[in-house]
C-alpha cells in the first residue's frame, strides 16, 4: 500500500536536492524557458513526486542578481512546484569546487586532486566555506516556505551540512537524507579534510538511505573508525541516539518508457533509425561525460573487440550519447579531448568512407528520441567504474519489450546488484572481458535474451521509483515514531528511599545483582578479568545483607566459578557462574545448568579467533570460560577496537560459529559468544516484565529456543510465587546506562555501594524505631526520588 493511501491525505513533502528537475535558460529580459534538468536524480525524483504533496527546493541553472528577475522566475517556477536557490557567486566554489571538484572524486574512489598552490582564491578552505554558505541558503529557503508537519528529504553530496541546520533551526522536522552516489571505503573517505564535521551532520537527520548495502556499509564503517560511533543493524549510535542507515534502490517509472516507446512520434523514429542502420547492430552508450562513467574503457573495449572480430567491423556501429556535464571542472573538460581523441583513433582503424565504427555525440537527446534509441538497440554497454545506481540500464530495459537487446553492465554500478541476474556483468577496466561479452551479447541466441529480458523487466517494473519513494518515507515515519518512544522510555533514577522504605518492612527479599562494574572496585585501563576484586567498601554491607535471613542475594555474573569463588567464597551468597551456566547454593557446592546435549564443539576454534584479536589489540582482554567467550575492548583504543570488533565477528561467522547454536551480542565495548539460550546481560532485566522470555532473542533464534524459553519460563514462575514478585513489586535498575531494559538507572558503581549500604541501614532502624523515615533517608542519600506504593521484594542491579 503506498504511504497516501495508509494515511489518507497526501503527505507535504519539500525535496531539497542541488538541482531543481527544471532548468531555466534565459530567453530574454524577465524571460525564461524551462528545460528538464538532466541526471538520474532527477528522473528518479520525478517518479517519487506524484504520491505526496511536493515542492522542490533547488539551484535554478542560472544566476539571477536583479530582484525583479528573482521574483519572475520564481514565479514561473512556481507554477511547477519548484522554489529556486540563487546561488550566484558562491555557485563556482560551492559547485565546480567542493561538490564535484573535491566530494565527488572522494565519493567515486578516484581521489583528492592536488590542490593548486597558485590559485590563492580557490583552496579547499574556500571551496570548504563556498559549500557551507550554500547550505545555508538551502536552509534560508526551507525556513521561509516550511510548515509545521512537512518532510524535508535532503539530497546528495551537495546538502551534508543541511540536515545540521535544518535540526538546529528545529529539531522536530523530520529530516531524510539520500546519498545518490557510491559511498566509499573509509581508507579513502579518511582524506577529505574535514572529514568528521560532514558526517556529524549527516548523522543529525532521521533517516539516511543509500542504493546499495556496500554503500551503507561502508558509510557506517566510516563513522565508526572516524567518529569512534557505534555501528549497530539499524545504523549508527552515538551517545544513545540512533540514526537509522538504511538501503533503497532508487528505480525509474517504467510506465513512462513504455507508453513512449508505443507512440507514434516515437515509432517513426525508431523506423528512421533502423533505416539508417540497416544491416548493422547497434551498441549504444549513453553517459553523462564523467570520469565516473569510464567512456574511454568503454571505446578501448570496443577497440579491441573490432580488432580481435574483423568479420564484425562493417557490422556493429556504437553510438555514444555523452551528455555534457560540469564544464566548469577541469577534469571533465580534460576528459572531453581523451574521450575525442579515442574515437579519432578508432574511426581512424576501423572506419571506411561510408561507414564509421563509433558515433560520438556532445550532447543530450529529447525524451523521446532516448527511448527510440533505447527500443532499437540490440547491445547497451554500461562501463562505469564507479556509479551510485546507473538508471540508464533500468531506462533500456523498460523500452525493449519489443526487441530484448542485451544489457553488458559494469559490476561497479550500483545497477549491478539488482540487474546482475540478467545482463552480463563486466569489469570495466579488464578490456579482453568488455571486448568478450560485446561478442557474448551479439551472438546471444534468441532464447537466452528472452530469458534474461524477463528477469531483468520484471525487476525494472517492481523496483520502480515510486515504491523507492515510499519505502524511504515509510521508514522516515516508523523512525521518527520509534525516537519518540524511545525518547518516552529513558529510565529515571532509581528511586533509592522508596525502595529503601518499601525494603526495610518486607519480610522475604530478593537481590539480583552484577558482578563486573556492579560491585567491584574501581577499574583502570589495566585491569583484567582475573584482577577484577569486590570493592572493599562493600565488605561489611554485603555481609549484613547475607547474612539477614529475610533476604536472599544472588550475584549473577558473565564470570566464571573461579572469579566467583575467589571473590564471594566467604558470603551466604547465591552464585551464578557464566551468565547462569553454574549455580553455587549458599552452602557453596556448584552445580551445573548446562543442558547435557549442549554442542560446544564451536568454542575452541572461536577462541582461537578472539585471541588472535585480543594479542592485536593492546589493553582488549579476553574472559574465556566453558561456555562463552568474551572479548573487551572498553580500554583499547575506541576506534581500532570497533574495527577490530567487526573483522572478528565477519571471521566468526564465516568460520568457527557459523553452524553453531550460539547467541552473538555486540556490546557497546565487547563482544561476546555464548552457547545458545542463556541468559544475556540486559535479559535479567526483562526476566519479571512480561511472559515472553527471554524479550530479546532475534526472530531467527526464537524457534530453536523454545524448549529453552519453556525452562525459563518455569523457572520465573517459581521464583515469582517464592517472591511474590507482582509486576510492581520489584525494582531493576542499571548501572550509567542510558538505553537499557532496566526500569531505572544507578549513575556508577559508587552509587551501587551507597545504596546497598543504605539497604541495611534502612533495616536497622526500622528494627529499632520501627520506621524508616524519609529524613533518615535523606540525611544518608544524595539520589532519591518519588515513587510507588507497593512493598518492593527485589531489587536486580
Ligand atoms: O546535477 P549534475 O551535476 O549535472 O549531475 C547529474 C546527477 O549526477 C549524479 O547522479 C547520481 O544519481 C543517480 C540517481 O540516483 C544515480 O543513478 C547515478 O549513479 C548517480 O551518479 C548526482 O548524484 C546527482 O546529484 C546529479 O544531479
Ligand atoms: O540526453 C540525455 C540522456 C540521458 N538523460 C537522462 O540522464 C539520466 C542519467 O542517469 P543515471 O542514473 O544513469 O546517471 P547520472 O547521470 O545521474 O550519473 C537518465 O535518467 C537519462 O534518461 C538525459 O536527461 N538526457
Amino acid at each position: 500500500m503506498a504511504y497516501d493511501e495508509a494515511c489518507g491525505e497526501r503527505p507535504r513533502l519539500l525535496v531539497v536536492a542541488n538541482r531543481l528537475p527544471v532548468s531555466a535558460k534565459r530567453t530574454g529580459e524577465n524571460s525564461w524557458s524551462l528545460e528538464m534538468s538532466p541526471g538520474g536524480l532527477v528522473s528518479g525524483l520525478l517518479g517519487v513526486a506524484a504520491q505526496f504533496d511536493t515542492k522542490w527546493v533547488g539551484w535554478p541553472g542560472v544566476d539571477v542578481y536583479d530582484e525583479v528577475e528573482k521574483r519572475a522566475l520564481s514565479k514561473a517556477l512556481a507554477e511547477m512546484k519548484c522554489i529556486p536557490v540563487f546561488l550566484n557567486e558562491v555557485f563556482d566554489q560551492y559547485y565546480n569546487g567542493y561538490c564535484n571538484g573535491i566530494l565527488w572524486p572522494i565519493l567515486h574512489h578516484m581521489g583528492l586532486p592536488q590542490e593548486d598552490d597558485n590559485d590563492t582564491n580557490k583552496t579547499f578552505q574556500t571551496q570548504y566555506d563556498a559549500y557551507k554558505r550554500a547550505n545555508r541558503m538551502f536552509l534560508d529557503v526551507i525556513i521561509d516556505n516550511y510548515e509545521e508537519g512537512d518532510i524535508v528529504w535532503c539530497h546528495d553530496y551537495h546538502l551534508m551540512f543541511l540536515p545540521q541546520y535544518l535540526k538546529e533551526y528545529n529539531n522536530k522536522i523530520k529530516v531524510g537524507w539520500f546519498l545518490h552516489s557510491p559511498f566509499p571505503s573509509s581508507e579513502v573517505y579518511k582524506t577529505l579534510p574535514s572529514r568528521s564535521e560532514l558526517l556529524r551532520s549527516v548523522l543529525t537527520s532521521d533517516l539516511l538511505g543509500f542504493h546499495t548495502y556496500d554503500f551503507a556499509r561502508h558509510f557506517v564503517s566510516t563513522c565508526t573508525r572516524i567518529l569512534g560511533v557505534e555501528g549497530t543493524q539499524e545504523g549508527v549510535v552515538d551517545h544513545g541516539r540512533v540514526t537509522r542507515v538504511a538501503v533503497f534502490p532508487l528505480g525509474i517509472d517504467p510506465d513512462r518508457f513504455i507508453r513512449t516507446c508505443k507512440l507514434p512520434e516515437v515509432r517513426q523514429q525508431m523506423n528512421e533509425l533502423k533505416e539508417r542502420f540497416a544491416g548493422k547492430k547497434v551498441i549504444l552508450g549513453v553517459d553523462r561525460l564523467d570520469m565516473i562513467k569510464g567512456i574511454p574503457q568503454k571505446f578501448l573495449g570496443f577497440e579491441k573487440f573490432l580488432e580481435e572480430n574483423p568479420n564484425w567491423r562493417d557490422k556493429v556501429v556504437l553510438v555514444q550519447i555523452a551528455v555534457p556535464t560540469r564544464n566548469g571542472v577541469p577534469e571533465y573538460r580534460k576528459l572531453k579531448n581523451q574521450a575525442h581523441g579515442l574515437v579519432g583513433r578508432i574511426n581512424g582503424r576501423f572506419g571506411s568512407v561510408t561507414s564509421l565504427p563509433i558515433h560520438h555525440l556532445d550532447c543530450s537527446v529529447d525524451f523521446n528520441y532516448l527511448c527510440a534509441l533505447y527500443a532499437i538497440a540490440d547491445v547497451m554497454l554500461v562501463t562505469s567504474l564507479r556509479d551510485g545506481m546507473n538508471l540508464v540500464s533500468y531506462e533500456f530495459i523498460a523500452c525493449q519489450e519489443a526487441k530484448k537487446g542485451v544489457l553488458v553492465l559494469s559490476e561497479f554500478a550500483g545497477a549491478g546488484q539488482s540487474l546482475g541476474a540478467g545482463a552480463l556483468l563486466v569489469n570495466p577496466w579488464d578490456v579482453t572481458e568488455v571486448s568478450s561479452a560485446i561478442k557474448e551479447a551479439l551472438n546471444m541466441s534468441v532464447e537466452e535474451r528472452e530469458t534474461r529480458h524477463r528477469v531483468n523487466f520484471q525487476y525494472v517494473k517492481t523496483y520502480s521509483a515510486k515504491k523507492w519513494g515510499d519505502d524511504f518515507m515509510r521508514e522516515l515515519n516508523e523512525t521518527v515514531t520509534e525516537s519518540e518512544m524511545q525518547i518516552g522510555k529513558t529510565p529515571h533514577q532509581l528511586p533509592q528511599q522508596d525502595v529503601i522504605q518499601r525494603y526495610s518492612k518486607s519480610n522475604n527479599r530478593l537481590i539480583i545483582l552484577g558482578f563486573c562494574g556492579t560491585l567491584t572496585e574501581p577499574m583502570n585501563k589495566e585491569t583484567k578479568e582475573t584482577d577484577l576484586k569486590l570493592n572493599p567498601e562493600l565488605k561489611g554491607t554485603l555481609k549484613a545483607l547475607c547474612n539477614d535471613p529475610k533476604t536472599t542475594v544472588v550475584v549473577l555474573s558473565r564470570s566464571g566459578r573461579d572469579i566467583l569463588d575467589k571473590n564471594f567464597g566467604e558470603y551466604k551468597i547465591w552464585l551464578a557462574a557464566e551468565n547462569g551456566m553454574f549455580l553455587r547454593h549458599t552452602t557453596g557446592e556448584w552445580v551445573t545448568n548446562v543442558p547435557e546435549n549442549m554442542n560446544l564443539d564451536w568454542v575452541d576454534g572461536a577462541k582461537n579467533v578472539f585471541k588472535y584479536f585480543t594479542d592485536r589489540t593492546p589493553r582488549s582482554f579476553l574472559e574465556a570460560s566453558e561456555t562463552s567467550l568474551v572479548w573487551n575492548y572498553e580500554y583499547a583504543d575506541a576506534e581500532f577496537g570497533r574495527a577490530q570488533a567487526r573483522d572478528m565477528l565477519q571471521y566468526l561467522w564465516s568460520g568457527p560459529i557459523s553452524n553453531a547454536s550460539v547467541d552473538v551480542v555486540r556490546g557497546n565495548n565487547s563482544v561476546e559468544v555464548h552457547a545458545m539460550g542463556l541468559t544475556k546481560d540486559e535479559d535479567i532485566y526483562t526476566f519479571f516484565e512480561s511472559e515472553t522470555l527471554p524479550s530479546k532473542l532475534p526472530l531467527e533464534t526464537r524457534s530453536k529456543s523454545s524448549a529453552n524459553n519453556h525452562s525459563l519460563k518455569q523457572k520465573r514462575k517459581v521464583l515469582l510465587n517464592v517472591f511474590d514478585l507482582k509486576e510492581d513489586n520489584y525494582f531493576s535498575a542499571s548501572i550509567g546506562q542510558a538505553r537499557t531494559d532496566a526500569r531505572y538507572v544507578i549513575d556508577s558503581s559508587h552509587d551501587v555501594v551507597d545504596f546497598l549500604h543504605m539497604l541495611t541501614v534502612g533495616v536497622a532502624m526500622t528494627r529499632t524505631t520501627g520506621s524508616f523515615s524519609d529524613s533518615d533517608a535523606n540525611a544518608n542519600l544524595q539520589h532519591s526520588n518519588g515513587g510507588k506504593t507497593k512493598e518492593p521484594n527485589c531489587v536486580v542491579c
